[in-house]
């Protein structure tokens, strides 16, 4: 099924944030400013020993037991990682960081050919803002469906810059072999079968949205991301190369930075293998906050498996002491659910879960 909203949406005007940096209000329009409770603490990006775990993938493929088990202990404590070595010639990398910046340093009115409707997640504008009165991230994003091409939108794909096509499918084809790669050595660290997933995903969807968040003048008001875990079960994040720190993934109660590691991709699990998992590698709460003088692009791939299967607990997790946290459901009417929510912390996985007897 594809996720499609029905119901006509009312969210107002939205204020694009790159025309608001150009224009330099004094104060940052009132529809920003978080409430207090929600604004992020800004402070020094001092690298700090709650660094996330770095995997080197040249050796997962030689199958080094440590290596697997530091993929484990990644999954289990982290629910993020940064994957070193992983396979995608460094041009393409490049490659697709310049067409993304181009295409975010294009006029508005060029990059307005390719409008995100309101309650959509396709094209360019701002996702997940269904009313009137809520809060706007300070960052314009540009999302398009990839594979399977039924979600492809070809008229959301730009002419402009004349490479980003070519590009994107390019980058894409290698991410789709990486998230392979990876999703065979998660199942190897929990004991399965290294082509389980593979074999259950049937084609895989598979989605790119490059955020882009301009320095903010109050980066202490603002998020340029609101907290919210990926529906999808694996994502693949790209930081641009001269990006600000702005990447923070919530660890326990406290907001960790993921420094940028050149050459390095980000890898975080998402709800889709929590559920499969039951919960034994869970998706993790993230954010993006801005920078004073600084902007920061973002290049973030979604792998999740086709809209047809019904997915739930794999039986080789589920037992007497773990017992089945999350119900069987169709993933279509997941992502469904996902794209017609607001972003809400880990709140979308409720969809899921199975409450237990003694929760409240
Ligand atoms: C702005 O988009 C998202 O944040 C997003 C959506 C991805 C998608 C598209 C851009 C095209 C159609 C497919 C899909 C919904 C994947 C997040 O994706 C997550 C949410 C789910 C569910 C998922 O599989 O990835
Ligand atoms: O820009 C970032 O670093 C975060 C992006 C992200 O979490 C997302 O697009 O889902
Ligand atoms: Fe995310």
């Amino acid at each position: 099924m594809a996720p499609v909203p029905s119901l006509p949406i009312k969210v107002g005007h939205i204020d694009d944030v790159q025309e608001l940096r150009k224009a330099k209000p004094a104060t940052v329009p009132e529809r920003f400013i978080r409430d207090m409770a929600d604004r992020p603490k800004v402070v020094p990006n001092l690298s700090s020993s709650l660094d996330i775990p770095i995997i080197d993938l040249s050796k997962l493929m030689k199958t080094d037991k440590d290596e697997v088990m530091q993929l484990k202990t990644a999954c289990e404590e982290w629910g993020f990682f940064q994957v070193l070595n992983h396979g995608i010639d460094l041009n393409v990398v490049e490659d697709i960081e310049n067409v993304a910046k181009d295409f975010f340093m294009l006029p508005l009115q060029e990059k307005q050919k390719y409008p995100m409707a309101p309650g959509t997640v396709q094209g360019y504008g701002q996702a997940f803002v269904f009313s009137e009165n809520q809060k706007l991230d300070w960052c314009n994003m540009f999302a398009l469906g990839v594979e399977p091409p039924c979600i492809r939108n070809p008229k959301l794909w730009p002419s402009k810059p004349v490479d980003f096509r070519e590009t994107l499918e390019i980058y894409s084809r290698e991410v789709r072999k990486l998230c392979k790669t990876l999703l065979k050595y998660i199942a190897v660290s929990l004991g399965l079968k290294g082509d389980v997933f593979e074999e259950m995903f049937g084609v895989a969807v598979q989605a790119v949205r490059m955020n882009y968040y301009p320095p903010c003048s109050r980066p202490d008001l603002v998020l340029g991301l609101s907290p919210h875990s990926d529906g999808s079960a694996l994502t693949v994040l790209q930081q641009g190369k001269d990006s600000s720190v702005g990447l923070q993934i919530l660890k326990g109660q406290t907001w960790v930075p993921v420094q940028p590691i050149p050459n390095a991709l980000v890898i975080n699990i998402g709800d889709t293998l929590e559920v499969l998992t039951n919960g034994k590698y869970k998706s993790v709460e993230h954010r993006a906050v801005t920078h004073k003088e600084r902007d920061r692009l973002s290049i973030v791939t979604f792998y999740a498996p086709s809209y047809d299967i019904e997915l739930g607990p794999m039986a080789e997790l589920v037992d007497e002491k773990n017992p089945c946290r999350y119900r069987r459901y169709n993933h279509g009417e997941y992502s469904k659910h996902y794209v017609t929510n607001k972003l809400q912390g880990k709140r979308t996985l409720d969809f899921a879960k199975i409450q237990s007897k003694t929760s409240n």
